[in-house]
């Protein structure tokens, strides 16, 4: 049976702004109150799904989240109708309605961890949303998350959906941007490698000192636990606090793999040889691990913070060779593009470099591998997919034109009070969802 990756990327919703939300996110924090354009944004994002599929690759498509969120100010306090809750906190609470207008669902590999069939007790692809617990404005992500993803695998036959875990920092889980699968090929059971920032039941192990770690090992254990994989299959490796304290809030600002290639800064991780020849050990023998590492003397770590190195997706192109989907600014620095260019001469699977304009989103901290979710899948299960998700040339027109309908050109922090931009987002979302073939999966939805 045929066995691929499918990419599914976060649609940005109306509401893209910049509102430094992400403390520990370098970008976040200093493009604060900049203005933003949705309606780039979005299409910038949609050029890379026509692009990924016009590579040949399984490229789907992840609905955005309702913002404001009017319900989460109802459980603030603020009263009336749904004009008058957003201007009293526009009032009362701006940074409160900054938060809860963010379009951060866009970065979908945060939006849950999925482990493929191959991996599974019961040979079903799991799914467990993120509860995202470290930042309020994406702890509102994982509910909607959940029905959206359910609503995309919606046969019990081959997917199988947890609920996200409790929502607290002991269980803090960022999803599949600390989690990588390294396997020989997608059919074939692959070692999971789930990467935290700290213990959360033990205050005596390393830990960054200045910004926060957002993901502990228990989380990375109870998914693992959750999703039914074998001891013998999984690797627990934790992030270099020092790194996490330099603007590394999430292991794929520092690290990329696919199927049999790890491509990763020297500064990563914490004990790095002996997880790596676990990691060796595990993968076993049915083909060569190739662990590229990046030496501080080819880029910084600061570098790779600037030009998102490693927030680029490693895919495995129909012919068989990889190519790394890098963002511009890759190309822009000498550094990072020589290192690149040289990488693609060198004996490993990586044969190609392509270079997308993802700038709307980079100015948040998410390059091209946070704007993707991950799912490996066998013919059959592709076939369970809701076909209506799954890119195509109508598609992609479509959505453009979606977007040109509803989508504002600019948004600055003022718009952001304006009533309008609610009724904006539930008619887009509205007509999303049937576009889509989602059925009702948001509250203002469901009466
Ligand atoms: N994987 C990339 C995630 C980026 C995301 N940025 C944000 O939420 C910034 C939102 C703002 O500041 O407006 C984060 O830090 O979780």
């Amino acid at each position: 049976m045929n066995f691929f990756e499918a990419n599914f990327d976060g649609l940005v919703g109306p509401t893209h702004n910049y509102a430094g939300l992400s403390v520990g996110n370098v970008a976040s924090l200093s493009n604060a109150k900049n203005s933003s354009s949705p309606r780039q944004a979005a299409k910038q994002g949609l050029s890379k799904m026509k692009a990924l599929h016009d590579l040949g690759m399984v490229q789907g498509v992840l609905a955005p989240q309702e913002r404001p969120d009017v319900y989460t100010l109802r459980r603030l306090g603020f009263t009336g109708t749904d004009a008058q809750v957003i201007a009293k906190a526009a009032k009362q609470a701006p940074a409160v309605l900054r938060a809860v207008c963010s379009a951060s669902s866009m970065w979908t590999a945060n939006a849950a961890t999925i482990s493929p069939s191959a991996d599974t007790h019961d040979g079903k692809v799991h799914f467990t949303p993120a509860n995202l617990t470290n930042k309020f404005h994406r702890s509102l992500e994982p509910v909607t998350t959940g029905r959206i993803l359910q609503a995309m695998f919606r046969d019990p036959e081959h997917f199988a959906h947890h609920t996200h875990l409790p929502d607290n920092d002991h269980f803090g889980d960022e999803g599949a941007a600390n989690h990588t699968r390294l396997c020989s090929a997608y059919g074939k059971r692959g070692v999971e490698l789930f990467v935290f920032g700290r213990y959360a039941f033990d205050s005596n192990q390393p830990a960054p000192k200045r910004f926060p770690a957002r993901h502990t090992l228990e989380a990375c254990e109870a998914v693992a636990r959750l999703h039914g994989l074998s001891g013998e299959h999984v690797v627990y490796m934790q992030q270099n606090p020092d790194v996490i304290d330099q603007g590394v809030f999430h292991n794929d600002v520092i690290a990329v793999g696919n199927q049999n290639v790890l491509f990763y800064h020297q500064q990563a991780f914490v004990d790095k040889q002996n997880k790596l020849s676990e990691l060796q050990r595990k993968f076993g023998n049915d083909a060569e691990l190739h662990l590229i590492e990046v030496k501080d003397s080819d880029v910084s770590v600061s570098e790779a913070i600037k030009t998102y190195l490693f927030n680029t997706q490693v895919i495995t192109l129909p012919s068989g060779e990889m190519a790394i989907i890098a963002p511009t600014e890759c190309q822009e620095s000498h550094a990072v593009s020589s290192y690149l260019a040289a990488l693609v001469q060198q004996h490993t699977p990586i044969r190609h470099v392509h270079y997308y304009d993802v700038k709307q989103s980079m100015r948040n901290g998410g390059g091209p591998a946070c704007l993707r979710l991950r799912v490996a899948l066998s013919e059959q299960e592709k076939q369970a997919v809701n076909p209506n998700v799954l890119m195509n040339d109508t598609l992609f027109s479509t959505l453009n034109q979606w977007v040109d309908k509803h989508y504002r050109d600019e948004i600055s922090e003022a718009d952001l009070a304006d009533p309008q931009l609610l009724d904006e987002s539930r008619s887009a979302l509205d007509e999303l969802t049937r576009i889509l073939g989602l059925g009702s999966v948001y509250q203002f939805q469901q009466g």
